[in-house]
């Protein structure tokens, strides 16, 4: 087959011109993509065997015939005609059916055209490929939204700072429960640190080489939550197009963190009792029991006796979560490290905004010290933050912490008079006055306040 196209009459001089036809030929002919190539006057002069099979044309119903004349629309023609290449372009020829998708440029030698060549296949075998890349792209996704949740721990003991005495007992009693394989439950006001607590318990421990899998109980609605704790079996309900692996599937043989535990559905309670009693689990629609080694560390930042006394959280899971707890005291019980967080927080800022600011003035640190921080750790850092991007002057200055010295002013007015509950409410009353219930108000509402907007939504509740 070659030697004929080799010796094809047809070939132009210029294409003919040096060993091209004796190299390219070969090469054209292994090619899996359907090739066709005219000379600088539109005649064909090659086209491979897949162009036969992907256009079911005979070699001789082109070889030899002009494309300016039984085609002059095809991408052949008009790249031949502009001198310009086209590529990606779908079209059909007027004598077949299927649908093409080609890629066509000019052959230049020296500047001059001497001819066209256009590389192409079934545009329906492309669309198989596309659909089968969105496939595996969806794939992709779905396993890196996995690996989010599935990480080592990125924070450990020697991340956490504070130097109070309260909350020193607290970091002693982490680390050595660390070293046991108990379940661990974390208390304490939204942003306190209780995330930070757990990864480093992770950490310290014996699983610190496996996965630790952080489930946030508030975020995921809970009609989903079943399927994301626990995964589903191919078919278990409409959409479950194949098996899933859940949470604590994930997590197996490391850590599982339950955050925000308060808000887990009663139903769902029962199934993770089941679990931490008896090791075992069964995914959606599944019938064969699953045994699943992991250590559960829950943290919240609601009153979970409370919740019990309501009949909202089992009595049996409470006190099968609550052997081993921690409760990390608010900032504004360990007022001592307001200031060494403060720098803490400075420098980290610096680093991230690329600016040099080098500390606090006098009564900048009073500001810290006496505002009663209800979004605690979270709501510090980023006041730093904010107030280190608007920073001018080498220092902070109480100017750069205009928005918490006005809040101050609203707590002296409450202080003496309102319990901190009501000017907890007042606050909220304030910001949401201020931003609006729209959820993008609530949003900015809950960052003025310096804690999550799941925090404000169980605030407001
Ligand atoms: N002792 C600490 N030292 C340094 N950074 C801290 C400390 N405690 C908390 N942080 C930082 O404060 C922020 C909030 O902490 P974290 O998310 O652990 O709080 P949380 O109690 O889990 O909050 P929430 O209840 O809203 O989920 C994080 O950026 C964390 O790194």
């Amino acid at each position: 087959m070659i030697k004929e196209i080799e010796e094809n009459k047809y070939l132009c001089n210029d294409l003919d011109s040096s060993n091209l036809n004796k190299i390219m030929i070969p090469v054209l002919g292994c090619m899996k993509n359907g090739v066709i190539i005219a000379d600088k006057d539109g005649w064909v002069v090659y086209v491979n065997p897949v162009y036969q099979k992907v256009t079911g044309l005979k070699m001789t119903e082109r070889m030899g015939k002009n494309i300016l004349k039984i085609a002059p629309d095809c991408p052949l023609s008009r790249s031949l005609k502009t001198g310009k290449s086209i590529p990606n372009e779908n079209f059909k020829l007027f004598d077949i059916d299927n649908e093409l998708v080609a890629n066509t440029n000019p052959i230049t030698i020296k500047d001059k055209i001497v001819g066209v060549i256009s590389v192409f296949q079934n545009a329906s075998k492309v669309r198989t490929i596309l659909k089968e890349l969105e496939g595996s792209k969806k794939t992709i996704k779905t396993l890196s939204n996995k690996f989010a949740h599935v990480a080592k721990a990125k924070y450990g003991f020697g991340d956490i700072v504070g130097s109070s005495p309260k909350f020193m007992k607290c970091i002693q009693m982490a680390n050595q429960i660390a070293k046991t394989e108990s379940t661990v439950l974390i208390l304490g006001e939204s942003g306190t640190g209780k995330e930070l607590f757990a990864h480093a318990i992770h950490q310290a421990g014996y699983r610190n080489d496996k996965p630790f899998v952080r489930v946030n109980c508030a975020a995921i609605p809970s009609n989903l939550l079943e399927s994301e704790f626990f995964g589903y079996e191919k078919g278990a309900f409409t959409g479950a197009n194949q098996q899933k692996m859940g949470m604590f599937e994930l997590a197996n043989e490391g850590t599982i963190f339950l955050d925000e535990i308060g808000d887990m559905s009663f139903n769902l309670q029962a199934k993770l009792l089941r679990i931490l009693e008896e090791g075992e689990m069964y995914r959606v629609g599944g019938i064969n029991p699953i045994n699943v080694d992991v250590r559960v560390i829950a943290a919240t930042n609601r009153n979970l006796f409370k919740l019990v006394k309501q009949g909202k959280f089992r009595e049996d899971l409470y006190y099968r979560i609550s052997v081993l707890n921690i409760e990390i005291p608010s900032l504004k019980e360990r007022k001592d490290d307001i200031l060494l967080l403060a720098e803490v927080f400075l420098k980290k800022a610096n680093r991230k905004l690329g600016k040099k600011v080098s500390g606090f003035s006098k009564d900048a640190k009073e500001i810290l010290e006496f505002y009663h921080w209800p979004g605690n750790i979270r709501e510090l850092r980023n006041a730093i933050e904010r107030s280190v991007a608007m920073a001018d002057d080498d220092i902070l200055t109480a100017q750069d912490l205009y928005f918490i010295r006005a809040e101050s002013k609203k707590e002296i007015d409450f202080k003496n008079l309102v319990p901190l509950k009501v000017a907890e409410r007042e606050m909220i009353k304030c910001a949401l006055d201020k931003f609006g219930v729209s959820v993008e108000g609530k949003k900015k509402a809950a960052d003025a306040l310096g804690i999550s907007l799941r925090s404000l939504y169980n605030k407001i509740r």
